[in-house]
C-alpha cells in the first residue's frame, strides 16, 4: 500500500510520501539506541516536564491536527478534537503518575530473610527502543497511549504508523521534538509493513507493540517470538452488548447507537453484536433502529455529521461483502444494508441493523469494522452468555442489567478483557485496556500498561551489604 494521504470523503489523493531507504532506517535505529542511553538516565521529574510540555503543545494544536486526522481517515472532526483532548489527558496522567506506578516494590520481609538477603527490592527499569506498529483508526490516541507510558518509563519509541495517516505520524514526531525530548527519543519511520520484520530483528530494538488486525499481530508476534522479544498485541474485537429485562431499555438503546457508530463504526471496542432478552427485544429494537436511522451521514468536516466515510475503499468493500453475505443467507436489514444514495463520492456506508443472524453467516464470527450492527434475540441469561462468548475475540463487553446476581454471573463468565455495566466501553488512562483470545494479549494504560515494557529487576543485597 503506498504511503499517502487519500481523503476518504472524496477518494482524492492529496499527498504521497516515499518510504525511507534502508540507510535512513538504519540511521533512525542508531539514533534510537543513542537516545535510549541518555533518556534512560533522566529523572521522572525531567520526563514529566517534557510530557507536560507535549500535552500543552497538543492542546494548542488541536484544531489543526483534528482536521488532518479527518482528512486522512474520515472521522467526524468533532470526534477528532475529542481524540486529541483524550491524548492530552493521558499525557498529563502519565506525567503525574509514572513515578509512583514504577516505584520500587518491597517484597515481604519473611521472604527477603528466607532468601538469605539483608534486603531486596524490585526495580522497574526500561527495556530500550520499542517498535510501535499502529493502526489508522485513532491515529493519535493509539500512539499516545503507548508512547506516554513508554517515554515516562525511560524507553524510546520507533513508530511505524498505518500508511494512510502519514501526516499524523509526522506530526507526532514533531510534537515530541518540540516538547524537548532528545533527538531519537520518538521517531516516525515512514515505511511499509514489509520493513517491520528487519527493524524488529535488529538487536538494538528491544520489543514491539502492535495495534491492528489479527494477521498483522500474528506476523509481528512470530518475528518477535523468533527473536525472543516482548510484545503487546491489541487486535480486533466483536464486542457483545447484552440487554437484560431489568435494564433501562431507553438508555440502553440510545447508548447502543453511539457504542456502534463511534468513529464511523471503526473502533475495536465498538459494540458490534447486540444480544437482547426476548422480554425487552421489541422495545429495544424499535428504539435502536430509530436511533440508527436518525444519524446524519456526510462530510466529516461538517460539525453536524455523526457518521463519515470509512477510511478506505477496501474497508468499505469488506463491510459491504459481509452484509451481502448475511442478506443472501436470510438476514433482514431493519435499516441500511447498502451504500447511502446521497454520497456519490467517497467510501460511505449507511448505518445498518441486521436481524435474523445465523451461525452460517460470515458476519456472525467476523469483525464488522463500520456502522453495521447485528441483533440477536435470546431467551435467558445462559443463552446470552453463550452467544456473547461465541466469538474468536475477547476484547470488551457491555451488559445492561440492574440485577446484582446477574452482573456477578457476567463477571464470572464473560470471556473479555473488560466488562462494562449499564454504559458503553471506553478507555481511560487509569484503567487497564486489552483483550483475551484473538483480541491479543498484554495490557495498555494504567500501571499495567507502563510495566509491560519494563524489566522488573530483582535487586538482592547480601547480609554483608546491609544499609539503612
Ligand atoms: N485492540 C485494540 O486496541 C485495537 C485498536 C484499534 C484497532 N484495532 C484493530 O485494528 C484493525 C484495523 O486497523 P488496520 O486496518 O490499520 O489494521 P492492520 O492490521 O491492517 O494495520 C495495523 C498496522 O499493522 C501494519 N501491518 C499490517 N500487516 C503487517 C504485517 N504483515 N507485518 C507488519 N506490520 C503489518 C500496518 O501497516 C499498520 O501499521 C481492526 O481489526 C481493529 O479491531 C484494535
Ligand atoms: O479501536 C480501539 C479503540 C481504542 C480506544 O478507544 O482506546
Amino acid at each position: 500500500m503506498p504511503i499517502a494521504t487519500v481523503n476518504p470523503a472524496t477518494g482524492e489523493t492529496l499527498r504521497t510520501f516515499e518510504p525511507l531507504t534502508a540507510t535512513a532506517i538504519e540511521r533512525c535505529v542508531a539514533a534510537a539506541d543513542a537516545a535510549f542511553a541518555v533518556h534512560r538516565a533522566t529523572s521522572f521529574a525531567e520526563r514529566a516536564g517534557l510530557l507536560h510540555r507535549a500535552a500543552d503543545l497538543l492542546e494548542e494544536d488541536t484544531a489543526d491536527i483534528a482536521r488532518t486526522m479527518t482528512t486522512e481517515m474520515g472521522k467526524p472532526v468533532k470526534a477528532a478534537r475529542a481524540e486529541a483532548a483524550k491524548c492530552v489527558k493521558a499525557m498529563r496522567w502519565y506525567a503525574e503518575h509514572a513515578e509512583s506506578l514504577l516505584a520500587d516494590e518491597h517484597p515481604a520481609q519473611d521472604d527477603v530473610t528466607d532468601s538469605g538477603a539483608a534486603r531486596a527490592v524490585v526495580r522497574y527499569r526500561p527495556l530500550g527502543p520499542v517498535l510501535a506498529v499502529m493502526p489508522w483508526n485513532f491515529p493519535l490516541w493509539q500512539v499516545v497511549r503507548f508512547a506516554a507510558p513508554a517515554l515516562m518509563a525511560g524507553n524510546v519509541a520507533l513508530l511505524k504508523h498505518a500508511s494512510n495517516v502519514p501526516q499524523t505520524a509526522l506530526y507526532l514526531e514533531d510534537l515530541f521534538r518540540r516538547a524537548g525530548f532528545a533527538e531519537g527519543c520518538f521517531q516516525t519511520l515512514l515505511v511499509g509493513s514489509d520493513a517491520v520484520e528487519s527493524v524488529l530483528r535488529d538487536g538494538r530494538v528491544a520489543a514491539a507493540t502492535l495495534t491492528g488486525s489479527e494477521p498483522a499481530g500474528r506476523a509481528v508476534a512470530s518475528t518477535a517470538g523468533d527473536e525472543i522479544k516482548k510484545t503487546v498485541l491489541e487486535l480486533g474485537g466483536s464486542d457483545p452488548y447484552v440487554v437484560l429485562p431489568s435494564a433501562d431499555v431507553a438508555r440502553a438503546a440510545e447508548t447502543a447507537v453511539t457504542a456502534r457508530v463511534q468513529n464511523n463504526g471503526q473502533s475495536c471496542i465498538a459494540a458490534k453484536r447486540f444480544i437482547v432478552h426476548a422480554d425487552v427485544y421489541d422495545a429495544f429494537r424499535d428504539r435502536f433502529v430509530a436511533g440508527m436511522r436518525e444519524l446524519t451521514v456526510g462530510d466529516p468536516m461538517d460539525e453536524a455529521t455523526d457518521v463519515g466515510p470509512l477510511s478506505s475503499r477496501a474497508g468499505r468493500d469488506d463491510l459491504e461483502e459481509l452484509v451481502e453475505d448475511a442478506l443472501a443467507k436470510g438476514a433482514t436489514a431493519l435499516c441500511g444494508g447498502q451504500r447511502p444514495k446521497e454520497q456519490e463520492r467517497g467510501w460511505f456506508y449507511s448505518p445498518t441493523v441486521l436481524a435474523d443472524i445465523t451461525p452460517g453467516m460470515r458476519i456472525h464470527r467476523e469483525e464488522t469494522f463500520g456502522p453495521v450492527a447485528t441483533l440477536y434475540r435470546v431467551a435467558d441469561l445462559d443463552e446470552a452468555l453463550a452467544l456473547a462468548n461465541d466469538t474468536p475475540f475477547g476484547l470488551s463487553s457491555n451488559v445492561w442489567t440492574r440485577d446484582d446476581a446477574e452482573a456477578e454471573r457476567c463477571v464470572r463468565d464473560l470471556q473479555a478483557g473488560g466488562i462494562f455495566f449499564n454504559g458503553m466501553t471506553a478507555s481511560h488512562p487509569g484503567l487497564p485496556f486489552g483483550g483475551v483470545k484473538r483480541s491479543g494479549y498484554g495490557r495498555e494504560l494504567a500501571g499495567h500498561g507502563i510495566r509491560e515494557f519494563c524489566n522488573a529487576t530483582t535487586v538482592w543485597y547480601g547480609p554483608e551489604d546491609v544499609r539503612d
